[in-house]
């Protein structure tokens, strides 16, 4: 599955749009897989924390930096003309080009909930993800003779780090935006449903309407599987290394204890199942309808009476 569905014979398929969030679980989890490589490197993502920023007059962290420079050249690329792209940062350039003809899906709206996908990554995604990389560099400084502090700081690959956390970042934010798509066509399916509960801001009975238990528990599963299967060490013979643990990265079991012969994992598979579980999926759902800027709840802002009576008496789709 394509992760381009706008250009597909039906971008309202509710199909081919969770094909297109189950292509993303991919690009997270190989991406997750690439920053666990390194230490957390905490100095990147202090606000002002590097003089050379402040000497160019960026007051924000090494991160933002990155994100402004890359979204930059991405918004003079035409990226952010297209409705499933949403940006870290404001005040972007135009586009060099015409932005290309997009087929009308989505009601105007203002959904761009990036601060928060920015806070979580930072502040509860990123230690749990980079933990067995920093305690190996704790380690190593050890051994060299440095105690406290020191031992955590950073392991120098600044660029390399922020590089795959944009990466990271921006597969986010397509995936959980992407629930705007999810409520388009879930409401084109039966207005009737959604509108007296749109008129009357009732966002417990809209998120009753979107939320579909069966799909991410299946989603969960899958996720497990693959971040298992994809975050596994393989030896040279392409065989999967026997070692310790069973996949939350440092080679220590469920029981936290080691258990030899259960495998070795570049990533903490229990981190991305949580990543899911406990942001991705309720923040996508918040933009779907149930958060503080979600989308269904401006689904009729600037339709007529009329027209809003026209939905209302459009039958159910099957
Ligand atoms: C995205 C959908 O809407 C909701 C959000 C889901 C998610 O973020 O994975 C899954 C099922 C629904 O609760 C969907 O129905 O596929």
């Amino acid at each position: 599955m394509a992760q381009n569905n706008l250009f597909s014979a039906d971008p309202l398929s509710l199909e081919s749009i969770r094909g297109v969030l189950i292509r993303l679980e991919e690009t997270i989890i190989f991406s997750l897989i690439e920053r666990a490589q390194f230490a957390l490197n905490p100095t990147i993502y202090q606000k002002g924390a590097i003089a050379q920023l402040k000497e160019l007059g960026f007051d924000g962290s090494w991160l933002e930096w990155f994100l402004a420079e890359i979204e930059s050249f991405h918004a003079k690329a035409r990226r952010y003309t297209s409705p499933d792209e949403y940006p870290f940062t404001s005040n972007l350039p135009p586009p060099l080009l015409p932005p290309l003809n997009f087929p009308p899906i989505l009601h105007p709206n203002t959904v761009n909930v990036n601060p928060t996908i920015l806070n979580f990554y930072i502040h509860f995604i990123l230690p749990r993800i980079t933990a067995s990389a920093t305690q190996a560099l704790a380690a190593k400084r050890r051994a060299e003779g440095v105690k406290g502090a020191g031992e955590w700081e950073d392991d120098g690959n600044w660029g390399s780090a922020a590089t795959v956390d944009v990466s990271v970042l921006q597969a986010i934010s397509k995936r959980v935006h992407y629930g705007k798509f999810v409520s388009e066509t879930k409401f084109r399916a039966h207005p009737s449903a959604f509108i007296p509960h749109i008129q009357s801001q009732n966002r417990d009975a809209l998120g009753d309407l979107i939320t579909k238990p069966e799909v991410e528990r299946a989603l969960l599963r899958r996720l497990r599987k693959k971040a298992s299967l994809y975050g596994q060490e393989m030896g040279p013979d392409g065989e999967p290394v026997s070692g310790l643990g069973n996949g939350n990265g440092n080679g220590v079991g469920a029981n936290g204890h080691e258990e030899g012969g259960k495998g070795k994992w570049k990533i903490d598979v229990d981190c991305v199942v949580e990543l899911y579980e406990s942001w991705i999926i309720p923040l996508t759902k918040e933009v779907e309808v149930s958060g503080p800027v979600d989308y269904l709840i401006q689904r009729l802002d600037g339709l007529s009476e009329k027209e809003i009576q026209d939905l209302m008496d459009q039958p159910a789709k099957k």
